[in-house]
């Protein structure tokens, strides 16, 4: 079973990816994916291992031409406790003093592969036993997996069934949406461990929720309910805990009945005023490639190679 409110008719496994942490898996009957953190015994909480799988899933589902919706999630309810999570952000028990550090076997290098990220470090060259490969050193690698989010061009959707805490409340902050079910619980406690997330986490919440809320989220460090957050203008809607997947699935159903380059340029021009001038690059490039499907684009490519002047004056100068 992979987690208590998933339909098995209603999803099916991607191959090609034999993930730890994560599972990964895409709908049958609409362009979605659906990727749940895995570690239900700890509420979901993330280690390097689980953030390499989640950034291999995430740019597995970029390329995917006919998927238009992402859906980050996490599976329960725990084993031991009967606890529900979206994600409780770091793993506290491997945190070094630098980051986040990877099982003694990934360090060494004995561990069996799995998922992407992982399958490259064959090709590396680099050592791990060494001390000096990329698994040897702690990481904070989550915030490369909330610029992924954040690029990736289609909607992603953080669906919160339970507890979305610390670094896995400023996972979802960062997500275009969130749906959350009736059990979802939203607390920061990032100060209380000596983190913080000075980016995305913070500063991004702040646009959601203004500045006192935002401050009072990390400063005091209440928890909040699912209602309490979609009040406050961080949850975009509230479901039965029991209904949460079937809601996320007609979210997909709706959105992808919808043009696949508007939604690309919408979330783009969402995007450009907080992320200033990467923002506008990213969407400058989605710009670029609009332009080049034009036949004033495809003048200046054929004419280039046929040595020869562009016609352009065909072409209107639009207003
Ligand atoms: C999540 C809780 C509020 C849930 O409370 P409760 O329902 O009472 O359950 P518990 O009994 O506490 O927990 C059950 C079980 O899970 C273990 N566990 C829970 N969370 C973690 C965790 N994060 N790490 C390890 N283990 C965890 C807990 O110990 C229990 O285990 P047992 O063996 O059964 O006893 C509550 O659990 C809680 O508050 N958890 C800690 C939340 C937390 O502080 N998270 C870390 C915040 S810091 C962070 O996420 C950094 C992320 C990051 O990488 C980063 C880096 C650089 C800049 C920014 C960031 C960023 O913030 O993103």
């Amino acid at each position: 079973m992979v987690s208590d409110i998933f339909d098995p008719d209603a999803w099916e496994p991607i191959a090609g990816f034999d993930f730890s942490d994560l599972t990964y898996h895409r709908a049958a009957d609409v362009g979605a994916v659906r990727i749940a953190f895995d570690r239900p015994e700890v509420r979901n909480a993330f280690r390097p291992e689980t953030v390499d799988e989640l950034s291999a899933a995430l740019d597995h589902a970029k390329r995917q031409t006919d998927v238009g919706c992402v859906f980050i999630t996490g599976n329960g309810p725990s084993p031991k406790d009967g606890g529900w999570a979206f994600c409780s952000g770091g793993d506290q028990r491997i945190r070094g003093d630098a980051g986040y550090e990877y099982s003694e076997d990934e360090r060494s290098g004995a561990s069996t592969a799995s998922g992407s990220e992982r399958d490259t470090r064959a090709g590396t060259g680099e050592s791990a036993a060494s001390g000096s490969g990329e698994h040897a050193a702690p990481r904070l690698h989550i915030l490369e997996v909330q610029r992924q989010i954040r690029h990736i061009p289609k909607p992603v959707v953080a669906v919160v069934p339970g507890w979305a805490v610390g670094g896995g409340h400023s996972l979802h902050v960062v997500c275009d949406m969130t749906l959350a079910g009736e059990k979802a619980k939203f607390l920061q406690t990032d100060p209380d461990v000596a983190s913080f997330d000075a980016g995305f986490g913070s500063a991004y919440l702040a646009h959601q929720v203004g500045h006192k809320k935002a401050r009072e989220v990390f400063f005091l460090g209440k928890t909040y309910s699912a209602e309490e957050a979609a009040d406050m203008g961080m949850v975009n809607e509230v479901v039965e805990h029991e209904r949460l997947e079937e809601r996320a699935l007609e979210w997909a159903d709706e959105m992808l009945g919808k043009s696949p380059t508007a939604m690309r340029m919408l979330k783009y021009a969402f995007n450009l005023d907080t992320d200033g001038l990467v923002g506008q690059q990213v969407f400058a490039g989605e710009a670029t490639r609009l332009g080049y499907m034009t036949d004033e684009a495809k003048e200046g490519r054929d004419a280039f190679n046929e040595g020869r002047e562009p016609e352009f004056e065909q072409f209107p100068w639009h207003y």
